[in-house]
């Protein structure tokens, strides 16, 4: 079987033209306009990069941005201080902290004080324990786009058997529990998983958010799965899915490419999140 492409630029830009349609009808109707905070402390060239494009979603979907650029030596407190001050504004609907934040400063003190209606990450641990008990929330964007990009191409989860590679707090697990909510049979694995490819072979969908460049091979995919890659690894310049996909699209029915795929999902869920923090929270 030669795989179908999940094509996340594709999906993602349909997403992002109906929210850009949306806020217009929001500002005509309403006059008001939704707004996304985004705090960056110091120069991790993947936040750089991710603020830049965000900037410019944010942009073509007519969303106000306010961008805070801080130094890595800036203080915990001071923070702390600042995200206190747009949990009360009016015109801040969404507040993102980028990661990877500086080692001083404790990345779950910072996600406890981002108000939980704010929260469009969904790293607040409120948002994180609705999201484990299947309550509506704020989902991270991420596994977010990993839900999306399968729903949108019709494909059922349904007492299907799922794998994800990886358990961290901002992927794995979330995916995880996202795949569960729609009644799948979820397998995590980790680094620490015993026959991984026993494990992965017997799976109908397979999730990997790894950072391990290629590691994914044919042998490990049962013919017929659906293989969605969400490990970004910068490689020589050239950014590297976890998935061997020349090898593996000859097995999948459905696969994701890297770039293409998921990462392109997620600026768009995140616009989405900030119109649902404004409409459906406080
Ligand atoms: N609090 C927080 N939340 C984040 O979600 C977060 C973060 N911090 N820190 C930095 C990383 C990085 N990140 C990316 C998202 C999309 C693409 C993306 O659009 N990727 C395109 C390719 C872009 C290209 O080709 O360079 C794709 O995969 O198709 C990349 C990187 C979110 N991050």
């Amino acid at each position: 079987m030669k795989g179908k492409i999940l094509d996340g630029r594709e999906v993602s830009k349909r997403i992002k033209e109906s929210l850009k349609e949306r806020i217009e009808k929001m500002k005509e109707e309403r006059g008001i306009t939704p707004g996304l905070a985004v705090i960056i402390t110091g120069g991790n060239p993947s936040a750089i990069s991710y603020v830049r494009s965000l900037e410019k979603v944010c942009r073509q979907t007519c969303v106000n941005s306010f961008v805070y650029e801080l130094p890595a030596e800036t203080s915990e407190e001071d923070l702390i201080k600042l995200i206190n001050e747009l949990n009360i504004r009016d015109d801040v609907n969404g507040i993102l902290v980028q990661l990877p934040l500086p080692k001083h400063i404790n990345p779950e003190e910072v996600a406890k004080a981002i108000k939980p209606s704010k929260d469009v990450d969904g790293f607040n641990p409120i948002n994180a324990g609705k999201l484990f008990r299947g309550e509506k929330c704020l989902v991270p964007c991420t596994p977010k786009g990993v839900m999306r990009l399968i729903s949108e191409y019709g494909i059922e989860l349904k007492g299907k058997k799922a794998a994800v590679v990886g358990r961290s707090n901002i992927v794995g697990k979330p995916v995880s529990q996202l795949l569960l909510n729609k009644d799948a049979t979820v397998v995590i694995c980790h680094s620490k998983t015993k026959e991984l490819d026993e494990e992965l072979i017997s799976c109908d969908i397979i999730v990997s958010a790894a950072g391990k460049p290629g590691f994914i091979k044919s042998n490990m995919v049962k013919e017929g799965a659906v293989v969605i890659d969400v490990g970004t690894t910068m490689v020589e310049g050239k950014l590297m899915g976890d998935v061997d996909f020349e090898e593996v699209i000859e097995k999948a029915s459905f696969i994701t490419p890297v770039p293409g795929g998921v990462g392109a999902m997620t600026t768009a869920m995140l616009i989405e999140n900030v119109l649902e923090a404004m409409e459906t929270y406080d």
